[in-house]
Formats: C-alpha cells, structure tokens, sequence
C-alpha cells in the first residue's frame, strides 16, 4: 500500500497521521483532499470506537475504497469522563478548540491538583470493501493544568501533561508527541496491517 484515506477533516490530526505514516512509505490522503465536498458524517455512536467505525464505513462504502478513520478525545475523570465522545464540539457545534479547552478549565476550578487526571483515546477503524472492519484504541494518561502552556498540537494539548512531564503536549514538537500519543499508541497496533496490506 503506498497511499491510504483517511475519514477526516481535522488538519491537526491529518498532519500527525502523514508524519507517523512517512516511516510506512504511505501518502496520506484526507477528505479535505477530494475534489468534491464531502458532508460532514454525523457521529452517533456512545462510544470512540462506534464512531471511527461509522466515519470509516461510510466513507469506504461511498468510494468503494479501504478507508482509516479516527475518532479521539479527552476524558477528564473529575468531569465523570467528559468531554469524551463529545470532545469536538464540547462548547459548541463550531468546534471551537480554545472554547473547548477554556470550558475544561473552567469546570475544574477548584479541583486539586491529583484529582486533575485525565487521558487523551483514540479509537481507529480500518474499513475496506467486502471486508470486516476493525478498529484499535491507543491512550495516553496525564491530566490537566490550570493555564494553557505552549502553541504547538491542536484540540486539549496545550492543557494536556502527559505522566510524568512538566511541559504540555503543546509544548512537545511534533516528534516528540507522535512518540507518545494516544494515535500513536493506536496506530503501531495496526502495523501488521500496514506492512502488509
Ligand atoms: O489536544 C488534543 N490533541 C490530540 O491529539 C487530540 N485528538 C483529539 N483531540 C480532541 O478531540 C476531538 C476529536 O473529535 P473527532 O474525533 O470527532 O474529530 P473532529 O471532529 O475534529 O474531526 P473528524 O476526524 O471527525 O473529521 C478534536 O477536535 C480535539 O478537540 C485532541 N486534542
Ligand atoms: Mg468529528
């Protein structure tokens, strides 16, 4: 394989799937690459993997094509493990990353620093025609600051610590964080299938 789609629109995730896939030899292609527009895909499922495999399915049944979807967020356990699924359009449908990111903050004010705990998920679904989809979830712990810090990543990563670290995930470069991240804990489970398909 030397050229996968992937079920997105988010160029914050397209950048680190075309960086981890490069090892790969795989060119990544986005639906922001097609030359017609394509419709937003309503994710109704409860769960990650629910919804990579709706934007994964429906994408590779409408172009006949194998297809890789994502589905991600941010499960804060202060906030009963939200936002989750709902972590895109968490202050809004306009999925407003700095809305997002200031609605956490604002929930956990007063929060003590050990019950700040937190973990980024990411659910992939291959889905190919004629063949059974299959999806793989990667995390990766940490919790939540009560600042923002840095400017790189997208989404939750500049309120994002990872265990152990005192630099956010917007303070990682783009390396560091694709060595350690939920999508990468995901991926590497897919490449077996990426070797060899
Ligand atoms: O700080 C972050 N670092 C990450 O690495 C990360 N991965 C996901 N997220 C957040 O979770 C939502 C996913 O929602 P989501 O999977 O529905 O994606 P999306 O709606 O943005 O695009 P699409 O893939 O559905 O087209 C995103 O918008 C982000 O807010 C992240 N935040
Ligand atoms: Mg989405």
């Amino acid at each position: 394989m030397n050229q996968l789609v992937i079920a997105t629109k988010n160029k914050g995730k397209v950048r680190e799937f075309r960086d981890m896939f490069s090892k790969y030899g795989i060119e990544v292609k986005s639906l922001l690459d097609f030359d017609q527009p394509i419709q937003d895909i309503e994710e109704t499922g409860t769960t990650f993997s629910e919804n990579a495999i709706i934007k994964a399915e429906a994408i590779a049944n409408e172009f006949n094509i194998p297809v890789l979807a994502d589905d991600s967020g941010i499960e804060v356990d202060a906030l009963n493990g939200e936002p989750g699924v709902y972590s895109a359009r968490y202050a809004g449908l306009e999925k407003d990353d700095q809305k997002n990111l200031e609605k956490v903050l604002k929930n956990l004010e007063g929060v003590p620093k050990p019950e700040r705990t937190a973990r980024f998920v990411c659910a992939a679904a291959v889905a190919r025609p004629g063949e059974e989809t299959f999806v793989r979830v990667g995390t990766c712990e940490g919790s939540i600051t009560t600042e923002p810090q840095g400017d790189h990543g997208f989404g939750y990563d500049p309120i994002f610590l990872p265990t152990g670290s005192e630099r956010t995930l917007a303070e990682y470069t783009s390396e560091e964080k694709n060595a350690i991240s939920h999508r990468h804990h995901a991926i590497v489970q897919l490449e077996d299938w990426l070797k060899n398909a």
